[in-house]
C-alpha cells in the first residue's frame, strides 16, 4: 500500500517536472533579470532616522477622531538619503531585519498629530468618506503637477500631503488627502534623479560561457514605469489599486497615488505576536485570491511577503508593491537572477548556474514562507550572511518551533509549499483545495473563473449601454439579469408552488407586482418614476450609478 503511494507520488513528481520542463521548452525564452533593488537598501540606522511615529489604527478611521491638530505638519517633501547600502552579493553582511526587509520601525504614537490640518480645513460638517469606494477603472496619468505650499501642508494638484506612512527602497509613502473627492490616498513619492543615480551602483554581471544570456538591466526609473504599466491593468479586491500617477517632466519627483489601505502591513517581522491560525487562514485565503488573479493576468509578483500585504479597515488583504513584478507571455514567466527579498527567495532562484526558473513557482514559495511567518512571526530560514542564508534555503529542512502549536493540516500545507524542488511543489490550484484552506471541503474557495473574471465597466461601455436600452424598466431588468447571470426575470414573484401558468401571467415586466418587487429590491428606482415612460438621460444615469455592478466577492 505504502509502496503504491510512493510510486504514485513519484509519478506526480515526474509529471510536474515534465510540466515545467515542457513549458521551458515551449516558451519563447524571455530573460528577465532585474537588479536586486534590495541591494540599494539604506542601512537600518539611516532608515530609523526617518521613522515616523505611527497612529493607532483607530485614529486612522475618520477625521472626527482628529482632535489634536498640530500645525507643524510637514512643510517639505522629504526623501530619505539612500546610500547604496549593502548589496546582496556574496558574503555581504545583512542584519536579519534586512533579510526580511523590514519597514522602518514605525511605532504607533503621534501620527495623528501630524495628520491634519489638511483634512480639517476641508472637512465638511457631516461626513467624509475615507474609503475610496468609487475607483476609476484605470489610473489617471497626470502630466502637470502644480505644487502649492501653505503653513501646514504641501499641495500637489488636488492632493494635500500629510504625514509619512511608510518607506520603500526608492522613496517614501505619504498620506494624501484629495480635496476633490475627500478621500485619503497613499502617495508614493519617488525621486527620479536619485533613482537614476542609484542605478550607477548596479553593474551587469559578466557574460559567462554556456549560461543564460545576461539580460539588459532596466534602470530603476524604467522599473517604476513597468510597475505603473502593470498596476494599470489590475482591478481586484485583493490587489492594491493605483489611482493616479503624477509625472510632470518638469518635476524631479514622480508621485504614484494608491488607494489608502488603512491598517497597512499585515505583520512586521520578526514579531513575538504572530497571527492565530484562524486569522492567518482568513488573510491567507485573501492573499491566494489576489495571487491567483495576478497569475491569471500573467503577472508574477516576485516579492510576496507579509509587509507587502496590506490590510484594509474591513479586514481585507491587498497585495502591494509591484516594484520587481513582471509580466509574462504564455503560461509562466521564466526568470533568471534574483529579485525580491532574500529570505523569501526560492531555492531554484539561488542556483549558481543562472538557469531559468518558474516565476509562478517562485511566488508560491514566497507564499509558503509568508504563511509560515504569519503563524510563527519569523521566517523559516534566516542568517546574517547572504551566502549562509542561501545555503539554508537550498539545503535545510523546514522546522516548526515548539510554540505556537499549529494544526497538522497547516503543517502539511506549509511543507508541500516549501518543497525545494519546484517540480514537487504544490501548485496554486492544489493549494486552493487543500484541507487546511477549505476546512476539509466545508469552505471552498471561488473558482478561478469566479475570482478572475471580474466585471469591469468602462465609462464608454456605460454610455453605450444607455444608448442601446432606451427604456428604464428594460435597462434595470437587463442589468439585474446580468448581475444574476440568469435570463429569468429576477423580480418576478415566485410562490413556492409556482406553476407554469402562474409564471406566465406574472412574466410581464409591466406587471405592477414586478415594479413593487423591483423597488423593494433596488433603491435605484426613484419613487416618483413612471416606469412606462421612456426614460431620459438623468434617469438612466441615476439607475446606473446606484445599480453599479458589484464584484462577486464584495
Ligand atoms: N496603499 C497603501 N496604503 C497604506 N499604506 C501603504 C500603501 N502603500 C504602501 N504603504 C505603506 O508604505 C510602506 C512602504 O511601501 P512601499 O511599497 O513603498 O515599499 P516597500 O514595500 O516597503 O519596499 P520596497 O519598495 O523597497 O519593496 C508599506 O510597507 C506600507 O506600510
Amino acid at each position: 500500500m505504502s509502496k503504491a503511494k510512493g510510486t504514485n507520488r513519484n509519478q506526480t513528481a515526474f509529471f510536474k517536472q515534465l510540466f515545467w520542463l515542457n513549458h521551458l521548452r515551449r516558451q519563447k525564452m524571455e530573460v528577465e533579470q532585474v537588479p536586486d533593488k534590495k541591494g540599494t537598501l539604506a542601512p537600518s540606522e539611516v532608515r530609523t532616522t526617518w521613522a515616523l511615529a505611527d497612529a493607532s489604527p483607530t485614529s486612522l478611521k475618520a477625521p472626527d477622531d482628529i482632535t489634536n491638530v498640530d500645525t507643524s505638519g510637514p512643510s517639505t517633501i522629504s526623501i530619505p538619503e539612500q546610500s547604496p547600502g549593502p548589496s546582496s552579493s556574496s558574503g555581504s553582511y545583512l542584519s536579519v531585519s534586512h533579510m526580511v526587509r523590514q519597514q522602518s520601525d514605525t511605532t504607533h504614537n503621534n501620527r495623528r498629530l501630524v495628520r491634519s490640518k489638511a483634512v480639517c480645513d476641508d472637512r465638511p460638517a457631516t461626513s467624509c468618506n475615507f474609503v475610496p469606494d468609487q475607483m476609476p477603472s484605470g489610473p489617471t496619468q497626470t502630466k502637470t503637477v502644480i505644487q502649492t505650499k501653505n503653513d501646514s501642508y504641501i499641495q500637489l494638484n488636488q492632493y494635500r500631503l500629510m504625514e509619512e506612512i511608510g518607506q520603500g527602497s526608492y522613496g517614501i509613502v505619504k498620506l494624501a488627502y484629495n480635496e476633490k473627492d475627500r478621500n485619503l490616498y497613499a502617495m508614493k513619492v519617488l525621486d527620479k534623479l536619485k533613482l537614476v543615480k542609484n542605478f550607477a551602483c548596479f553593474r551587469p554581471p559578466p557574460a559567462r560561457k554556456n549560461k543564460a544570456p545576461p539580460s539588459v538591466l532596466k534602470n530603476p526609473l524604467q522599473l517604476v514605469q513597468r510597475e505603473i504599466a502593470i498596476l494599470k491593468k489590475l482591478a481586484h479586491p485583493n490587489v492594491v489599486k493605483l489611482v493616479e500617477v503624477l509625472d510632470d517632466p518638469e518635476d524631479n519627483y514622480l508621485y504614484m497615488v494608491f488607494e489608502y489601505v488603512e491598517r497597512r502591513s499585515l505583520l512586521e517581522l520578526p514579531t513575538d505576536n504572530p497571527l492565530d491560525e484562524d486569522t492567518a487562514w482568513k488573510y491567507f485565503r485573501d492573499t491566494l485570491k489576489g495571487l491567483e488573479y495576478l497569475h491569471y493576468q500573467k503577472i508574477v509578483h516576485r516579492d510576496i511577503k507579509p509587509s507587502n500585504l496590506l490590510l484594509s479597515d474591513t479586514g481585507q488583504v491587498k497585495i502591494a508593491d509591484f516594484g520587481v513584478s513582471c509580466e509574462f507571455e504564455g503560461i509562466d514567466a521564466f526568470l533568471t537572477g534574483t529579485a525580491g527579498t532574500p529570505a523569501f527567495m526560492a531555492p531554484e532562484a539561488l542556483r549558481e548556474d543562472s538557469s531559468f526558473y518558474s516565476g509562478r513557482a517562485q511566488d508560491i514559495w514566497s507564499l509558503g514562507i509568508t504563511l509560515y511567518a504569519l503563524v510563527f512571526g519569523q521566517v523559516p530560514f534566516s542568517d546574517n550572511y547572504v551566502i549562509a542564508l542561501h545555503k539554508k534555503i537550498k539545503n535545510d529542512a523546514v522546522e516548526f518551533p515548539v510554540s505556537p502549536i499549529i494544526s497538522d493540516d497547516l503543517k502539511s500545507l506549509i511543507l508541500s509549499i516549501l518543497k525545494k524542488d519546484p517540480g514537487l511543489r504544490i501548485m496554486l490550484t492544489e493549494i486552493k483545495t487543500h484541507p487546511w484552506i477549505t476546512r476539509n471541503g466545508t469552505v471552498p474557495m471561488l473558482s478561478e473563473q469566479e475570482n478572475c473574471h471580474l466585471v469591469t465597466v468602462t465609462e464608454e461601455e456605460i454610455q453605450n449601454s444607455v444608448r442601446v436600452f432606451c427604456r428604464l424598466d428594460t435597462l434595470i431588468l437587463v442589468k439585474a439579469m446580468g448581475h444574476r447571470k440568469r435570463f429569468g426575470n429576477p423580480f418576478r414573484q415566485q410562490p413556492a408552488t409556482s406553476s407554469l401558468r402562474i409564471r406566465r401571467t406574472s412574466s410581464s415586466i409591466k406587471d405592477p407586482a414586478f415594479y413593487s418587487a423591483m423597488s423593494a429590491a433596488s433603491s435605484a428606482v426613484k419613487p416618483n418614476l413612471i416606469p412606462d415612460r421612456p426614460c431620459n438621460d438623468s434617469d438612466l444615469e441615476d439607475s446606473i450609478e446606484t445599480m453599479s455592478i458589484r464584484n462577486p466577492q464584495d
